[in-house]
């Protein structure tokens, strides 16, 4: 296979790490602190209360302190990834982007703590000395033979999981692979012969991982950078690898691999050879896991053999073996019943768990997660990848009931089936979200304008648009101060279509067009030559019009209203549609809409049905389902006003209509819609459950009360997002982020419009 490794520049990775804010992690508090009593309560005099029920009984820390859900990560950075000792320092990043992990995957929260010392005895104290504080405790990054000491003296000293990602979480995941590639190629664990590349912190917890699920230990050949760890070798040895010495004649890798049914990698690019790799047993099992390069790649392997299952540590070949999968959910389990500490059986949990879920049938909204293609139990799917949503939801609680079945649990859990819906809900949606509508988006391949091409932010948007796959985009301006950006960005030249509106031998064509359309309104024909030469809104509209391109983003250096007047000089509304703005609004696993923020200002009875058609449409082509509710200060005519009237008539005219297939409702408060339990009061309300979309009475409602969400919730807000117009654009606001830009033009490539919408008006 090809190579798809995403690429990216040096100075992105940078940029990322450094824009908006230094860092990846920020704390966010979960009380309000707005009163003086608020004040009180959390801090002197009302916080002594917890304090003496925390000193007489210190589990009560977990009821009145974050400790429960809160996981450190520590390193002293002597084995960052593959890149050796670099010091704690240097550790930071790799740590906070588990922690990261820990909360993107499993709402686990986190923190990083770097310890500025080599010395084992040290790092034991200064561990243990701040342990009791934590829910767990994930080390990384801490070089063998050091990490099994300190590990296991952590074990004994604390009362809470202490877990080396590097041994377990590898183990559990290669563990989960192997289960299944056994299942696949018909073989049982206890009748394979295994050789291991690396008898450091990974490898031989594979091998102990893989002992306990019935691989006998006779049957595992460990390898380190002296060969084979054999009964009375003496060079290189210590008491953790002499665990797993066995009795043999073979000395070398090359004599290990020959006849093995299964090779695992856990050491150095490289270390493996074609001939080692044809002399394995037939159909045999390939991980390769080293990272980041893997001991041979798969393109070696294929070609000496087409019968091996290859898996690799890296997430650009099928089978990504890697412990991302593993330590937010094992921990999350841990979590919830407060273990005491992750054993065996819970390793073992989580290993059959993952086994398992790659087993199951794959369904749609899973299948999107997988870039629209759905991925089936076999050879090149033998582990969930870590985009699978289920995952929250399905390895937790097998985690969960072995912690509670072998007695490390401090809690129970009542009700299993309440559990795995509480942990489905607890993963963030928007990031599902953006990425069902991404898998639809790659397999357009649609070509989108980048209409404000000199931007800094917006090249650098355009090239992490075709980075992760999402389309052709094409940047409009002048090649020289494109290039010049694109050097400064970092951005490899040529990487990316420039188009230059003055050059382009498009430009008679467009201008015919644009002097037809406006020449009854004062326009010569220069007028339209020079807006296509040097409005690059109008430019980009005309590549649409005329399919040059698929779809536009802008708005970025002009405001909202301008880019909007660029481009209805050269586009229209879809005959029979209302063009309008809709906000997405994603906050605590709710997701709203909006509309309409940024199109018509005072909207009339006939707009506001036109609205509420536009957006329930595209909420049901987005995969939800409507239920709109015409919001006003009134609800169901108290008070009376006259734009509540506005209101009322519109709702009255859908009543009349016979081809709205949707739910609405109006006029309501919004307090009222979106209240699941208002039909206690209002049992005659049509809307079954809390509505979801909200169309606003005028344009300031609308925006006002998207800007005061963004502005004082947590909530993610995406859009406005153009719709009813005859070709796709979008209009980023002012000073757009770069990720803000990648979104829109993702919508742009997704031409929701397409999709099969109500008329504005019957
Ligand atoms: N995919 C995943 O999720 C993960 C992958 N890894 C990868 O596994 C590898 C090892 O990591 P880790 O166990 O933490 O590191 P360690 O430093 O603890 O262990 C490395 C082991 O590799 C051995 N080794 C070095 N060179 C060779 C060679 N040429 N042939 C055979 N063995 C060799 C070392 O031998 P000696 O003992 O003689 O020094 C040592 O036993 C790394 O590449 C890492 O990226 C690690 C964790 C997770
Ligand atoms: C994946 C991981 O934890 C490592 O490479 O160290
Ligand atoms: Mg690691």
């Amino acid at each position: 296979m090809t190579s798809k490794r995403p690429t990216f520049t040096d100075k992105e990775a940078l940029d990322f790490h450094s824009h908006p804010t230094p860092g990846k992690l920020s704390v966010t508090p979960t009380k309000p602190m707005a009163t003086q009593r608020d004040l009180s309560l959390a801090y002197s005099p009302g916080v002594a209360v917890p304090v003496k029920a925390i000193a007489a009984d210190k589990d009560l820390a977990y009821e009145y302190t974050s400790k429960g859900n809160m996981v450190a990560v520590i390193s002293n950075g002597t084995a960052i990834l593959g890149l050796g000792d670099l010091g704690a320092m240097a550790s930071k990043p790799v740590m906070e982007g588990k922690s990261v992990l820990f909360k993107r995957f499993a709402d686990v929260d986190s923190v990083d703590v770097e310890v500025f010392s080599n010395d084992t005895e040290e790092l034991i104290t200064t561990i243990r000395n701040i342990g009791e504080t934590w829910g767990g405790i994930n080390l990384e990054d801490i070089a063998s033979p050091e990490c099994f000491i300190i590990e296991s003296r952590l074990r004994e000293e604390l009362d809470i999981p202490v877990f080396h990602d590097d041994q377990h979480g590898t183990a559990i995941i290669a563990a989960a692979g192997l289960i299944n590639a056994c299942n696949i190629t018909g073989r049982e664990l206890q009748d394979v012969k295994v050789a291991i590349s690396g008898a450091g912190a990974a490898g031989l917890s594979c091998a102990g991982l893989i002992r306990h699920l019935g691989v006998r230990p006779e049957n595992i050949l460990m390898c380190d950078s002296r060969g084979v760890v054999y009964e009375g070798r003496t060079e290189k040895m210590d008491q953790f690898k002499s665990a797993y010495a066995v009795k043999t004649e073979k000395r070398t890798l090359t004599e290990a691999m020959d006849g093995a049914d299964v090779f695992l990698g856990l050491s150095v690019a490289g270390a493996v050879t074609k001939e080692m790799v044809a002399s394995m047993a037939p159909n045999p099992i390939i991980f390769a896991m080293a990272n980041p390069d893997p001991e041979i790649t798969p393109e070696e392997i294929k070609q000496v053999r087409d019968d091996a299952i290859i898996a690799t540590g890296r997430s650009d070949y099928p089978n990504q073996v890697n412990n991302v999968l593993g330590f937010p959910y094992i921990f999350r389990g841990a979590l919830d019943v407060r273990a005491r500490s992750i054993n065996e059986e819970m390793k073992v949990a989580a290993a059959q768990a993952l086994a398992e879920l790659a087993r199951e049938d794959v369904p749609d909204e899973v299948a999107a997660a997988y870039h629209g293609s759905r991925p089936q139990f076999g050879r090149d799917y033998i582990i969930p990848t870590p985009f699978d949503p289920r995952l929250i939801s399905f390895v937790p609680p097998f985690v969960a009931q072995a912690a509670i079945d072998t007695g490390v649990a401090r809690k129970e859990i009542p009700d299993m089936d309440e559990y795995r819906r509480s942990l489905a809900r607890r993963l963030d949606p928007t990031a599902s979200f953006v990425q069902s509508v991404q898998a639809a988006v790659r397999e357009k391949k649609a070509r989108i304008v980048f209409a404000e091409g000199e931007e800094p932010s917006v090249v650098r948007a355009a090239f992490s648009f075709k980075n992760q796959g999402l389309g052709e985009p094409v940047l409009i301006g002048r090649e020289e101060q494109v290039t010049r950006t694109m050097q400064q960005m970092g951005v490899p030249e040529g990487s990316l279509e420039i188009v230059n509106a003055r050059l382009s031998d498009r430009n008679p064509e467009y201008t015919d067009y644009l002097y037809d359309r406006l020449k009854r309104q004062g326009f010569l024909r220069r007028d339209a030559q020079r807006l296509v030469n040097q409005d690059r809104n109008v430019f980009g509209s005309c590549m649409l019009k005329f399919g040059d391109a698929d779809g536009m983003i802008t708005g970025v250096t002009r405001n909202y209203d301008v880019a909007l007047k660029d481009v209805q000089t050269v586009l229209d509304p879809i005959p029979g549609r209302q063009v309008i703005g809709m906000s997405m609004v994603i906050n605590r696993g709710k997701t709203i809409f909006i509309a309409d923020t940024s199109i018509t200002e005072l909207p009339v009875a006939e707009d506001l049905v036109g609205i509420a058609c536009e957006s329930a449409s595209s909420v049901k082509a987005l995969g939800f389902t409507p239920r709109v509710a015409f919001v006003s200060y009134s609800t169901f005519g108290n008070p009376m006003g006259e734009r509540a009237e506005k209101v009322r008539e519109a709702v009255a005219m859908l009543d009349a209509r016979d081809d709205i297939d949707f739910e609405y409702e109006g006029d309501i408060s919004v307090d009222v819609a979106m209240n699941p339990g208002h039909k206690l009061v209002y049992p005659f309300s049509r809307l079954t459950d809390a509505a979801n979309v909200l169309v606003m009475p005028a344009i300031h409602s609308a925006a006002i009360a998207t800007k005061i969400l963004t502005s004082m919730s947590r909530a993610t807000v995406i859009g406005p997002i153009l719709l009813g117009f005859e070709k796709p654009v979008q209009i980023a606001s002012l000073g757009a982020t770069v990720n803000d830009i990648v979104n829109l033009a993702t919508f742009a490539a997704f031409d929701i419009d397409m999709l099969g919408h109500i008329p504005a008006a019957k």
